[in-house]
């Protein structure tokens, strides 16, 4: 049983919804008694007529129909007020897993599978979560109904104390199916998002570019074939497995309760009890079944809801465990960054080996290396994006670790390779790099270059981009990569700017303009803040330029230092540089 997740959603159901959820509590014990109340009113309504007793089928009737009524009554209640606490409580657990998945100060969980399907797990999350979790109050209702049934069939005879036990089976089979149907889920969830992946890259527009061109679309839908097979066929085989162990557990049941009956038929004609309780027996024996079918949705149903809730709880425990440091990071940096025996891996092989580096304050550094060699991986550590496995990483002395991840944030600007491109107002996907100062994107839109595209666009500023969130407008890839790289100007003082081939969408002469604008900036948060402007290019003629040029090699550091020096030393640096100039000769 999952009592962590049990009592976090009734926690959050009493905190957001008290009188409802005081309401079903009580109602819940209520519900349990009516069925019992039902059949003891039959059985005296059968004896009082056979017996000619006029109080006793008045007794029976009033208990019956009293019973009856606040069933049918009980339940509506019930069934209204589970909705209107689900649909408050899903919205605020839905609300908070949103903001926890938008603020999470790392992006590691978003680079694993697990972590990947519970994320999708997640998505989910909201009423249907709730109402299913309050189906344990289903299960505690079924459970003391039983006791009830027990205690009224030993009153016929010491022997049908047994009848619910033959249940027993059914309700153990009823745990292993649903445990069976929560792995099928598990196992196809991952296939499931593969699947919507695939579909997406089939369908939007970019992708589906180069899928048709590439004439293997067939070959993205036969993957996408493949997984739907496979998902296919874990649910049905766990669907055929289900059946035959419900159908198992139920013919066990019936067989106890015809015993029953004939039991109880023999009672009755040698005098021991009364022609009604064949009625009671017959009635209660009716509804085990009828329970038990409940019983079996309400923990197929509660162990789905506490799953979702076990993925609500890991969510807020990923956030608050990587929610960092309090410190503020410096308002100047005096000494730099350093980087002291740095191992990082994505959960495979290491990609980041023993790296020892030193970024000194105010310098321009680049980072160069084949692709793979773990160039952008030194940056998302930089960025705060990932923890390193093993070494140290700090600011002016302190590790980043111990700094407030918000804060460190905010001074950090970044223009990545494969940006994003937000479908906003074509200002707002510019703003966004800097949310507080959106209304002050001028700057920023004129040095990224924004602001050409800005004014080519119908509305300017204010025209939609993409198709996303409306019927917007497309821009071309360096249009697009203008508007990042604006978004990257947007932040005033950074403490370290990240460039990770941001313009390899963009024409030799916009490349030069932008990282001339670049290099200016850099110069004005360098004595502005000590900041550190971080290059990762392939392009020589932007490389050379940095103070400092850093070379990796299947994730360890082979070269560091100027252009001069490394040029001098006559390494890898000395020969890609060879090979590309020799190009342009
Ligand atoms: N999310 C990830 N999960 C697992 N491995 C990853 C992930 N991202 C990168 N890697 C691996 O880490 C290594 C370094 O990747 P990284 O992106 O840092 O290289 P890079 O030097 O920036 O390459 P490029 O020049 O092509 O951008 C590669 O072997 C890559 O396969």
């Amino acid at each position: 049983m999952r009592f962590t997740e049990l009592r976090t959603l009734l926690g959050e159901c009493l905190r957001h919804q008290p009188g409802r959820t005081w309401l079903l509590l009580v109602l819940t014990p209520l519900g349990a008694v009516t069925p019992g109340l039902t059949a003891l009113g039959l059985q005296w309504i059968v004896d009082g007529v056979l017996t000619g007793d006029r109080p006793t089928i008045v007794g029976g009737a009033i208990c019956a129909a009293t019973a009856g009524a606040f069933a049918l009554a009980g339940s509506r209640v019930v069934q209204v007020q589970t909705g209107l606490v689900a649909n408050e409580v899903g919205t605020v657990l839905g609300r908070r897993t949103m903001r926890w998945c938008a603020t999470l100060p790392t992006t590691a969980h978003l680079e694993d599978t697990e972590s990947l399907r519970r994320i999708e797990q997640i998505r989910g999350l909201g009423p249907r979560t709730v109402s299913f979790g309050l189906n344990c109050l289903s299960v505690a209702q079924s459970g003391l109904w039983l006791v009830i049934t027990t205690v009224l069939l030993a009153r016929v005879h010491p022997v049908l104390l047994a009848l619910p036990l033959f249940a027993v089976p059914s309700i153990l089979l009823t745990r292993t199916t649903s445990r069976r149907m929560e792995a099928a889920s598990a196992a196809t969830t991952e296939r499931n998002r593969a699947e919507q992946h695939l579909f997406t890259l089939i369908t939007e527009a970019n992708s589906a570019k180069e899928l048709r061109l590439g004439a293997s679309g067939g070959y993205a839908a036969g993957i996408a074939r493949r997984l739907r097979d496979e998902r296919a066929a874990i649910l049905g085989r766990a669907t055929l497995a289900v059946g035959a162990l419900t159908l198992i557990g139920s013919l066990v049941f019936v067989a106890a309760f015809l015993g029953a009956l004939l039991l109880t038929a023999r009672l009755a004609l040698s005098g021991t009890v009364t022609p009604g309780a064949l009625l009671l027996v017959a009635t209660l024996g009716g509804q085990i079944r009828g329970q038990l079918d409940l019983l079996s949705q309400a923990l197929t149903r509660t162990a789905r809801g506490l799953t979702m809730t076990g993925d609500y709880l890991w969510l807020r425990d990923l956030h608050a465990a990587s929610s960092g440091g309090t410190l503020a990071p410096p308002d100047r940096l005096s000494d730099g960054i350093t980087l002291t025996g740095v191992d990082f891996s994505y959960g495979g092989p290491p990609v980041l080996r023993a790296i020892d580096l030193h970024l000194p304050a105010g310098a321009t550094v680049a980072l160069v290396g084949d692709h793979g060699s773990g160039k952008t991986t030194l940056v998302k550590l930089l960025c705060g994006f990932h923890r390193p496995v093993a070494g140290t990483l700090t600011v002016d002395g302190t590790p980043l670790g111990e700094l407030d991840s918000e804060a460190w944030r905010e001074r950090v600007t970044s223009a990545f390779q494969d940006f994003s491109r937000f479908p906003f107002l074509a200002r707002e996907a510019v703003g966004v790099g800097d949310l507080p100062r959106i209304d002050q994107i001028g700057e920023a839109a004129e040095k990224g270059g924004a602001a050409q595209v800005f004014a080519r666009l119908p509305e300017g500023g204010e025209t939609r981009l993409g198709k996303a969130l409306g019927d917007g407008v497309e821009l071309s890839g360096g249009q697009w990569q203008k508007i990042a790289l604006s978004r990257a100007f947007m932040r005033g003082t950074p403490l370290l700017a990240v460039l990770d081939e941001p313009t390899a969408a963009l024409d030799a002469a916009a490349e030069y303009e932008v990282y001339q604008r670049y290099a200016q900036a850099a110069r004005q948060w360098q004595e502005a803040t000590g900041g550190i402007t971080l290059l990762v290019s392939h392009r020589f003629a932007t490389i050379r330029m940095a103070d400092l040029i850093v070379v990796l090699d299947g994730g360890r550091i082979i070269e560091c230092g100027t252009h001069a020096e490394l040029v001098a030393l006559g390494g890898r640096y000395a020969h890609l540089y060879d090979l590309q100039a020799s190009a342009y000769r």
